[in-house]
């Protein structure tokens, strides 16, 4: 169960008398998480049930989460399907709770699916697409805090740990990233703010009546930061389009996201001569953070480490793919 910090009704009802959002009805627990405290929570006001997550924050500290919180704000009031933080009667949205901080949001409608087919991926490569044309004049700026510059500094942490074969590998990489993020051409592709994090578990779908699904949203914006489009997109694909023991690209669901994308937001020359290379960037962060997670574990929470050896796969399938993609 990760919930970190205990809090009970009674205290959940003395710190909502700072909003407006009704009784509570409901108030649970949410196992899945891994970095927070989440709560569900149900209330009823008017006659009419609203649901919320509260979130406390067990590692983002006051000075780092406006970014985010704003940034979802920012893109639900533009349309997308992402959680609203609410404000308190002060019209804050970041809060204390129990000395750490908090925020209560919208809860998304659905649930994961693990195993997406071509119509989820779709579906989330036409809602990313969106989401960056409308975070263009979103005013606050940070970059991907986990880019070029903590892979520079985390590889040498994680070397002493793998062996020979898998240190030439990621440092490798790691140099051919350096060239690819040093040319003329990187610079030129068009950035914005980025989730920088949109795995199959951080976006949900409703079941539809004729058995299909349509999209609830996307959540877990706490990696978000400015970054370019491409990479956000290849974060997807290394994630939503791939045979999961293998890491292979699967065409028909990497064409289906990658053609939702583009009818929405047409992708650049740059963008489709650089595409292999954004896949093993993309590959490469989560490699490296995986190694980081999974040798130098930071605190007791992260309570089963992702496997890093699937990054790994997934950068070596990359390695030999055509640089250049035709959509
Ligand atoms: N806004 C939301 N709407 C619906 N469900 C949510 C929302 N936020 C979180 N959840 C649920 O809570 C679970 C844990 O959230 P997550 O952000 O993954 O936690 P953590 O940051 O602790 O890893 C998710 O798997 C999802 O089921
Ligand atoms: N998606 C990352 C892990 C990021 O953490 P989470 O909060 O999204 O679970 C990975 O798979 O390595």
């Amino acid at each position: 169960m990760a919930v970190f910090t205990a809090v009970s009704q009674a205290e959940i009802e003395l710190w909502l008398q700072d909003y407006d959002l009704g009784s509570i009805t409901d108030f649970r627990g949410i196992a899945s998480g891994i970095e927070n405290s989440n709560f569900f929570l149900t209330t009823e006001r008017d006659g009419v049930t609203h649901q919320y997550v509260l979130t406390i924050f067990e590692r983002l500290t006051f000075e780092q989460l406006p970014f985010y919180l704003y940034f979802m704000q920012h893109l639900h009031a533009a349309g997308i399907a992402v959680p609203a933080p609410m404000q308190a009667r002060d019209g804050a949205i970041l809060r204390q709770l129990k000395g750490k901080p908090a925020t209560i949001v919208t809860r998304l409608p659905g649930a994961s699916d693990l195993t997406p087919g071509p119509l989820h991926c779709a579906q989330v490569g036409e809602m990313l697409a969106r989401m960056h044309l409308a975070g263009v004049d979103y005013d606050r700026h940070q970059p991907n805090l986990r880019s070029l510059p903590w892979w520079e500094e985390t590889v040498p942490q994680v070397l002493p740990f793998i062996d020979a074969d898998k240190q030439a590998l990621l440092q490798a990489e790691l140099a051919h990233q350096q060239r690819f993020f040093g040319s003329a051409d990187y610079a030129a592709l068009p950035a914005g703010p980025c989730h920088c994090d949109l795995f199959r578990d951080n976006v949900l779908f409703q079941a539809t009546a004729d058995g299909g699904s349509r999209l609830g949203g996307f959540f877990d914006f706490y990696f978000a930061g400015v970054d370019k489009w491409l990479f956000d997109l290849a974060v997807c694909v290394n994630d939503w389009c791939i045979d999961l023991p293998t890491g292979r690209l699967d065409d028909v669901r990497m064409d289906a996201m990658l053609q939702a994308y583009a009818a929405v937001r047409p992708l650049g020359d740059a963008e489709r001569r650089h595409w292999a290379d954004m896949l093993r960037a993309a590959a490469l962060r989560f490699w490296i953070s995986r190694l980081w997670d999974f040798y130098l574990p930071r605190d007791a929470h992260m309570l089963q480490p992702h496997d890093p050896a699937h990054f790994e796969r997934i950068l070596r399938a990359r390695i030999n793919i055509p640089s250049v993609l035709h959509v």
